[in-house]
């Protein structure tokens, strides 16, 4: 929708960095991917009691995790040292067929989870790590459609005190762990923030198993709003990027 700030098209106008050389999605060419024995497994370890709030940013809704302190990290894959849980969010389109942020060898699923962490080793602040190079650590988790997902619900069903822009509710004892598939194992490459300012900080983790969620679910999604109480109201139908030019960058895989 108009709504959604700026068109995806229009952000080179405005971020140059928008046509850069380490731009985020891209399309996973799985035979391309190249395994390396180096990677470890990936590891996750989150305190629920970090979960504060959820939100409606007027472009995704959000979970927010205190992050003053290590209490909720994530380590291994190709990370050195750990790196620390900020938030959650989701980006999805206008129906199932579409609405992942990246794709697998051409094909789209249905939603895209994204769970968002900075090096908290090396930059004493998010905003710090966010304008470095292995400042931020984004693992992407694939929805695809099928069985009501009973973790998801945890979230969907608070979807309605939070309809427009700018409304937030308190959001406590939740370990975004239980969002993710049985299988670790992943695709990584060097990319990009996928929304304005497109900073090309992310060390990207990509689950290769989804996990199921039903239509139902993804449709509350489309329901919040992305504008404020008091305006006309616009829903949020899609907030995907499409994918972007790969520009030679390697993906590798455990
Ligand atoms: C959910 N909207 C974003 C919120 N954040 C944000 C917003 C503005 C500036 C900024 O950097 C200084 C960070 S964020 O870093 O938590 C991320 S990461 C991310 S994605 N899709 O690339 O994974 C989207 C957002
Ligand atoms: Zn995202």
């Amino acid at each position: 929708s108009k709504r959604w700030g700026t068109w995806p098209s229009h952000w080179k106008e405005v971020f140059p960095v928008a046509n850069g050389d380490r731009q985020s999605p891209i399309d996973i060419k799985t035979e391309e991917a190249k395994y390396d024995p180096a990677l470890l497994p990936i590891s996750p370890n989150y305190d629920p009691t970090s979960a504060k709030v959820i939100l409606n940013n007027g472009h995704s809704t959000c979970v927010e995790f205190d992050d003053t302190e290590n209490k909720s990290v994530l380590r291994g894959g190709p990370l050195s040292g750990s790196y620390r849980l900020r938030q959650i969010h989701f980006h999805w389109g206008a129906s199932d067929d579409i609405g992942s942020e990246h794709a697998v060898d051409g094909k789209k699923y249905a939603a895209e989870l994204h769970v968002v962490h900075w090096n908290s080793d090396k930059y004493s602040t998010f905003v710090e790590a966010a304008r470095q190079r292995d400042g931020l650590a984004v693992m992407a988790v694939f929805l695809k459609i099928g069985e009501c997902n009973s973790q998801l619900k945890k979230i969907t069903d608070r979807l309605d005190a939070i309809r427009a822009k700018g409304k937030q509710a308190l959001f406590t004892n939740f370990d975004p762990s239980c969002l993710l598939p049985h299988s670790l194992d992943y695709w990584t490459y060097l990319g990009s923030l996928t929304v304005p300012p497109l900073l090309e900080s992310v060390i990207w983790i990509i689950l290769r198993e989804p996990i199921t969620v039903s239509s139902e679910q993804i449709a509350k999604f489309r329901s919040l709003l992305c504008t404020a109480e008091g305006e006309a109201a616009c829903c949020m139908l899609r907030n995907y990027r499409p994918p972007q030019p790969l520009k030679g960058r390697e993906v590798r895989r455990n």
